[in-house]
């Protein structure tokens, strides 16, 4: 394989339109492609953020020319917002307009990003000839929904009016806001706020709720294109020929959930494998336990139709899909409430609705499956609640948590998933604890804790492998660094691990 040879092509369809496909047999980890992006900036709905780097600000510090809030004189300096909205709003006079609450949404912010397409349009026409106009905006249906009513206010009026850049037409902003909603991809800067950025050989791919491709995006928050990078990588095997998938939704979302947010923020019907299996290729992502009898699971009978009728499994209690969206509006409402709650008023908090729900979800429902993931990040690193704390009786449900959850993402988050080796890296401690304990109080003897041991550093080198593709700018990156030295020092030290325990 030749160095930085793309390794995709691209095909059309008339269903999906531009889709791609793999030039070459393709193994994980192989790296497809990367990409710096056309432009990035703001989400939708941002709250105030520094201009420069991105990061939360108070609006204490205003940029000394254009009065916008950054952190300070080193992110005035930086090109993504020196060359772009700074010039725009100084030359103009637009004042940012005080707010009460910085961290409450800020429509002032909605126009930044869209704005940096238009001068990136101007510095670069020809990759918005090639890349970028041709994009899918949808904008035909977006036209009768209320986002177009607030983008027009908010966006459109906003740059043609007090930003005096009434050369560029209602149409071409629009088709701007269309593009950025229908292709960005969110990335995180170095302080974790999200941002959204347009990569546009990235959004060339289809969706498909079970993807075969990792991304991670390189944001090092210096204010540069170049910065900004993404690479797309493959995540399990992928004939030559084969189709390249990203997923626009969270894996972990139920069926219904997925498809709602497909049809209402990128306007298709998903008809993918998973999508169409009733059981969610018998993950059960989306069953229900039957209260009527003891051993029936309750699934829907046709997947195309979301308000279709779902039927037990083994009596004949029917419901329907438009019942069972309510009952999970209901459970996702109970943890969100319990979001930003952690510590170990977390842990039980979370601990009291996954026993609510016991009886009436699959064990692997989305959303025991979501409360499983939260409560994995919670034992063994809260105050009271570190590793070295836990009994065994919590090792043990902490390891029966990570088991359970990686039987769900070896089918919805294939290969090399950041989920899939947060997990692993996650599962490794308890078992090497758990083992010690066991052997400390006589409960299994040397050969068994070595085996244990052995488990222990090879559930981590599964978690390495997939985290070192994870970069250093990022959280992901950080825990593969520490993951890969933990890794080398056990293997090391196995002997002496053996023999102080
Ligand atoms: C990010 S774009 C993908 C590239 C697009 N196909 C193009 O030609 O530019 C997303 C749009 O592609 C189409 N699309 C992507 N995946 C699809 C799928 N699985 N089924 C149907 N349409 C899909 C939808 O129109 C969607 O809004």
């Amino acid at each position: 394989m030749s160095e930085n040879k793309e390794l995709f092509k691209v095909e059309k369809s008339e269903t999906v339109g531009r889709y791609a496909v793999a030039s070459e047999d393709l193994k994980p980890g192989d790296v497809i492609f990367s990409e710096t992006p056309f432009a990035y900036g703001p989400k939708s709905d941002s709250s105030c953020l520094c201009l420069g780097c991105h990061s939360p600000v108070d609006c204490a510090y205003l940029c000394s020319t254009c009065s916008w809030p950054v952190c300070g004189p080193e992110c005035e300096q930086l090109k993504v917002h020196k060359e772009n909205e700074c010039q725009v709003f100084s030359n103009a006079k637009v004042k940012f307009q005080t707010v009460e609450d910085p961290t409450d949404v800020c429509l002032q912010y909605e126009c930044i990003t869209p704005l940096r397409m238009l001068l990136e349009k101007e510095r670069d026409p020809k990759r918005w000839e090639e890349e970028i106009s041709i994009m899918e905006a949808h904008n035909e249906e977006r036209k009768s929904r209320p986002i177009w009513e607030f983008n027009q206010h908010n966006i459109v009026e906003y740059i043609r009016g007090p930003c005096k850049m009434d050369k560029y037409s209602e149409e071409l902003i629009h088709l701007i806001c269309g593009i950025l909603e229908i292709n960005a991809f969110e990335a995180r800067t170095p302080s974790c706020y999200a941002i959204r950025c347009l990569f546009p050989k990235l959004a060339i791919l289809s969706h498909n709720c079970v993807s075969n491709i990792h991304h991670a995006v390189d944001c090092n928050g210096d204010g540069e294109l170049k910065d900004c990078v993404v690479t797309v990588r493959a995540a399990v095997d992928i004939p030559k020929g084969g189709e390249l998938f990203s997923s626009y939704t969270f894996s972990l979302w139920p069926t219904l959930v997925r498809r709602e947010f497909l049809r209402e923020s990128k306007f298709f019907d998903c008809t993918c494998p998973r999508c169409s299996s009733p059981t969610e290729l018998d993950t059960h992502m989306s069953s229900l336990k039957c209260q009527r009898c003891d051993n029936g699971v309750i699934i829907s009978t046709n997947t195309a139709d979301d308000a279709c009728e779902w039927k037990c499994t083994h009596c004949d209690y029917k419901t329907n899909g438009r019942a069972v969206r309510k009952v999970f509006a209901a459970i996702q409402n109970e943890i969100d409430q319990v979001e930003y709650i952690g510590g170990p008023q977390g842990i039980q908090q979370r601990e009291t609705i996954f026993r609510k729900y016991r009886s009436v979800l699959h064990p692997n429902n989305s959303y025991m499956t979501t409360l499983r993931s939260a409560l994995i990040q919670l034992y063994g690193k809260t105050e009271g609640y570190t590793l070295e704390d836990l009994p065994d009786v919590i090792l043990e449900r902490k390891i029966e948590l990570c088991l359970q959850l990686m039987e769900v993402l070896d089918i919805i988050e294939p290969g090399l998933s950041r989920i899939r080796g947060i997990t692993l890296y996650e599962l490794h401690g308890p078992i090497m604890i758990h083992a010690r304990h066991q052997y400390q109080y006589g409960a299994i003897n040397k050969e068994d804790f070595k085996a244990k041991l052995q488990e222990s550093i090879d559930t981590l080198g599964k978690a390495v492998e997939i985290l070192k593709n994870e970069p250093i700018s990022q959280p992901e990156g950080q825990l593969g660094q520490m993951a890969l030295s933990a890794h080398e020092q056990l293997k090391e030290n196995f002997d002496v691990l053996v023999d102080t325990a």
